[in-house]
């Protein structure tokens, strides 16, 4: 795209994703890539920025960048690791700290007059993550600003745009971190802020029509954000030739099917339901292992969609809702082998046999930015706002096997907590919810009866971007009445827990 780009190299931080969310804030464009896979065509970055690292530049380990044609060339930028290796490697020193420094600080000298901390302030409160510290400056280091802990926790190179902070400007706990980040864009690298969501539908419409032409288009919309964004800006681009694809998997909330289809009517899609419950109820029959279940949904899935491409001649594309996160996620910093936690439905590329191209035109943006750049088509709210629904629907929500009774019964569970959150105006407040059927039953007594029935668990978190959640603290009033409409209503269950797991180390879903 051809922004005002910035550069943001990975060493592996957890918080590189931050850095990249904290640039984007300010309108301004941004790309991540592995320290050691820097792109060839550096002329479109306007400033480079390193991140953090697990590792230390003194230990085996040390990850070295190649930036020659980087450094004291473009406008530099180089956060906690990245700080420490253009310390060690320039003539500079970096030892173990004394002890390990973690968590809040304060700036107890800040150099006057530096455009770098223009509008920040001796005392201004800083996070730092570190266990390695900066001794020396390297060659021609100005010092900028120290902690009572750090004496180097801010230099600049003189005669280079070149900047170094020990502490972490991505992080909500750096009070002014986004004001640093601007006085380094803005003020010094003069990057533009034109990044915007207005912007973005503009130029991705028209890259969309030069890139397809009069091709046609199959996606896959499953009445969440992601996709449904990805088809109105695909609609723009190609109008009829796109084909969206929703695929009732028997596997979706209560009356999720037809009431997604109703509201797409009006958004003037060439949208077709299919329904293949029975294919996908089939094909689970007798699973209860989490990822064969997902296996084997992923595989009803592409023959589903291989089906209906086949129906629509001459179909060169298929269209994904992919977002920033499944890119990064997929990549690792360090090029190590990452395990794999959970197979998602929609990640893994297409079977040799699909002989289609794949279309992504969200897969730079953040889930929030998604939302911005729907609102920006005038897109219903209700759906922007919706929670995200994993592909696999209940089938990962009913641990253990799955039948029809057992969906019919989680359905109606999910509908009454569901309708409930909203009715109480919870339901914007809460990132995602749903509830789960338990592979358990339980005696209780209804009406001086014994009852053996089952229980379920409602979860409800909060998220940026679903990679890290806590458990919401939903009022006990609201609990102790869903609860209750639950067991009331729902045949088949007399227990009701609440989940109260953060993720990590639970994740959100439970399979
Ligand atoms: N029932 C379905 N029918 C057709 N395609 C589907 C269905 N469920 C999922 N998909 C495809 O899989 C992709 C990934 O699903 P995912 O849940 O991650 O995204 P989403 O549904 O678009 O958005 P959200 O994260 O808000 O639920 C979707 O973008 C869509 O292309
Ligand atoms: O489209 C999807 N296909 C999948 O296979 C899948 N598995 C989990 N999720 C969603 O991802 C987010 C993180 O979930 P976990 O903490 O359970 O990994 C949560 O928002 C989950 O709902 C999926 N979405
Ligand atoms: N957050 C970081 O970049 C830490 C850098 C280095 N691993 C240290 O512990 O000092
Ligand atoms: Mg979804």
């Amino acid at each position: 795209m051809q922004h005002n780009n910035v550069l943001i190299l990975d060493f592996g931080s957890q918080y590189t994703q931050l850095i990249a969310r904290r640039v984007r804030e300010l309108n301004i464009y941004c790309e991540i890539y592995p320290y050691n896979k820097i792109p060839k065509n550096l002329e479109i970055y306007k400033a480079v920025i390193l991140s953090g690292s697990p590792n230390s530049v003194r230990g085996e380990a040390v990850l070295h960048p190649e930036l020659k044609a980087i450094r004291g060339k473009k406008p530099l930028l180089a956060v906690c690791y990245g700080a420490q290796y253009l310390a060690h490697f320039s003539g500079g020193e970096v030892a173990p700290s004394d002890s390990r420094e973690y968590g809040r600080a304060n700036l107890s000298f800040v150099k006057e007059k530096e455009e770098f901390f223009h509008n920040i302030y001796t005392g201004s409160q800083v996070w730092m993550s570190h266990s390695d510290t900066i001794k020396t400056l390297p060659e021609n280091g100005v010092l900028l600003a120290s902690t009572d802990e750090v004496k180097n926790a801010a230099f600049k190179i003189e005669g280079e745009q070149t900047y170094a902070i020990q502490f972490h400007p991505e992080v909500y706990h750096t009070t002014d971190g986004s004001q640093l980040l601007e006085n380094f864009l803005v003020h010094i690298a003069k990057v533009e802020q034109d990044w915007t969501p207005k912007s973005f539908v503009e130029e991705s419409v028209a890259e969309l029509k030069e890139k397809l032409g009069n091709d046609r288009v199959v996606l896959g919309l499953s009445g969440g954000v992601d996709s449904s964004v990805a088809a109105m800006l695909l609609h723009k681009a190609i109008g009829e030739n796109l084909y969206c694809i929703f695929v009732n998997n028997g596997l979706l909330r209560k009356n999720e099917f037809s009431e997604v289809l109703e509201q797409y009517k009006g958004m003037g899609l060439n949208v077709k339901g299919v329904d293949a419950s029975a294919r996908f109820l089939d094909a689970l029959a007798g699973l209860s292992d989490p990822e064969e279940k997902r296996k084997a949904i992923g595989g009803i899935f592409i023959e589903v969609f291989d089906d209906e491409a086949h129906e629509i001649s001459d179909v060169k594309w298929l269209a994904q809702g992919t977002i920033y996160p499944d890119i990064i996620e997929s990549v690792s910093a360090t090029g190590g082998p990452s395990v794999t936690i959970k197979s998602h439905h929609n990640v893994g590329g297409l079977p040799d046999f699909m002989k289609l191209k794949i279309v992504e035109p969200l897969k730079a943006l953040f889930k929030d930015e998604v939302r911005r750049v729907g609102a920006s088509m005038d897109m219903d709210k209700e759906l922007l706002g919706r929670h995200p629904f994993p592909g696999p629907g209940l089938a990962i929500r009913i641990l253990g096997d799955i039948t029809a009774e057992k969906v019919r019964i989680l359905q109606e569970v999910d509908a009454v907590f569901i309708g409930n959150l909203r009715k109480w105006n919870l339901y914007d407040s809460v990132w995602q919810a749903g509830a789960i059927l338990l592979p358990v039953n339980s005696v209780g007594v209804m009406g001086d009866e014994r009852t053996y029935e089952k229980c379920v668990a409602l979860r409800a978190v909060e998220s940026t971007d679903g990679m890290t959640a806590d458990w919401v603290n939903l009022p006990y009033e609201f609990l102790q009445k869903t609860s209750n409409e639950i067991i009331n209503k729902v045949k088949g269950v007399n227990r009701v827990v609440y989940d109260i797991s953060s993720k990590p180390p639970a994740t959100i879903e439970w399979e």
